[in-house]
């Protein structure tokens, strides 16, 4: 049976205001995101992954602004809704993990430091409470001796260990959303497996939707329900993670499969994304010019993106016309 989704996407688009122009690095973004499951998002580098995160929170820098859509979270629209009620939405009910957790803390600190004051932030308990409650959620990590690790400064953690806490912390406020982007990136074997047990739990003991950015197929299929490939600041194909992988259909995303299982040689140059953005206000297929599927049909139709099969959504003229719809 299919639930409501508590997170809903439509129609997102992002420009970026540069020096020489305006460039629209996410265009036309919809996916959902039900609870208790992954949607993870996979793409090469500029591909549009961080900044359509980053405008859920309506953390966007300065010079970035959304230029249409919506972003629902259960009945409240976040684009629409007051700097205050975005602050409460923050941490209580859609919390972010970024691929640097060191970031995240303030050096002169202790990670009790950062833990009570989180906690207390979002719930009305004691000192006294927020500790036990630090050192409960720290266990969960099978971080060897909490209490220990709770009078440590950030710089005397690894980032591993860093980002174990960070998921605690994140875990303690039982959020309904987690944007994860890239959180094992930066981290050893070890550690990366450590994080992705962790999510796991999250998802399953707290029902929490997580919307996963990586690079990392690998993660992808260890982690998540349902996949979105972006490409040029689109969704080029979106589908259950064993279709995605049994049945990719958008060329690029075969190339990237391929790539992962060393399948092929073949090397997707890498163009400044920002270039490709500002030639391609025409709709054009973002993947045209590294197609080697493309055909002439491919320059004369408008980009649409269509359900190609049950759950099953590309952004691919030729696909379309090969199945005739
Ligand atoms: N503040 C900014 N000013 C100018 N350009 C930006 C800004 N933020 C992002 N961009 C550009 O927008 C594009 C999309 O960026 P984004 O960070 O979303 O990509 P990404 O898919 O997350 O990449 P990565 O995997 O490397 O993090 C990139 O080309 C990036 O350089």
């Amino acid at each position: 049976m299919r639930h409501q989704p508590i997170l809903t996407v439509n129609n997102l688009n992002i420009s970026v205001s540069t020096p020489l122009e305006v460039v629209h690095p996410v265009r036309d973004v919809n996916f959902a995101l039900q609870s208790g499951k992954v949607l993870g998002i996979v793409g090469e580098s500029g591909s549009g992954k961080t900044l359509t995160c980053m405008s859920l929170l309506r953390l966007l820098p300065e010079n970035v602004k959304v230029e249409f859509g919506s972003i629902n979270y259960r009945n409240q629209n976040l684009l629409e809704c007051s700097a205050e009620d975005i602050r409460k939405v923050r941490g209580n009910d859609i919390a972010m993990i970024m691929q640097n957790p060191m970031i995240a803390f303030n050096p002169v600190r202790t990670i009790e430091s950062h833990f009570i004051e989180t906690i207390r932030t979002h719930l009305p308990i004691t000192k006294r409470l927020a500790r036990k409650v630090a050192v409960e959620y720290l266990e969960k990590t099978d971080l060897p001796n909490p209490k220990a690790v709770l009078k440590q400064y950030p710089f005397q953690l690894s980032g591993g260990m860093l980002q174990r806490v960070m998921i605690a912390i994140t875990m303690s406020l039982k959020p309904s959303i987690l944007i994860a982007d890239e959180p094992t990136t930066a981290l050893d074997a070890t550690n990366q497996l450590q994080v992705l047990k962790q999510l796991d739990k999250l998802k399953k003991e707290y029902n929490t939707g997580i919307l996963l950015v990586t690079h990392d197929l690998g993660v992808i299929a260890q982690l998540a329900d349902e996949v979105a490939v972006m490409y040029g600041g689109y969704i080029v194909e979106k589908a259950p993670v064993l279709k995605l992988f049994n049945q990719p259909m958008h060329p690029y995303t075969r190339v990237l499969l391929e790539s992962r299982l060393g399948l092929t040689r073949k090397k997707i140059q890498s163009v400044s994304p920002l270039s490709t953005y500002s030639k391609n206000n025409d709709k054009k297929c973002p993947f045209l010019d590294r197609c080697e599927e493309a055909n002439h049909s491919c320059t004369s139709y408008n980009l649409e993106y269509r359900e190609y099969e049950k759950d099953h959504f590309v952004r691919c003229v030729k696909i379309h016309e090969s199945v005739g719809n």
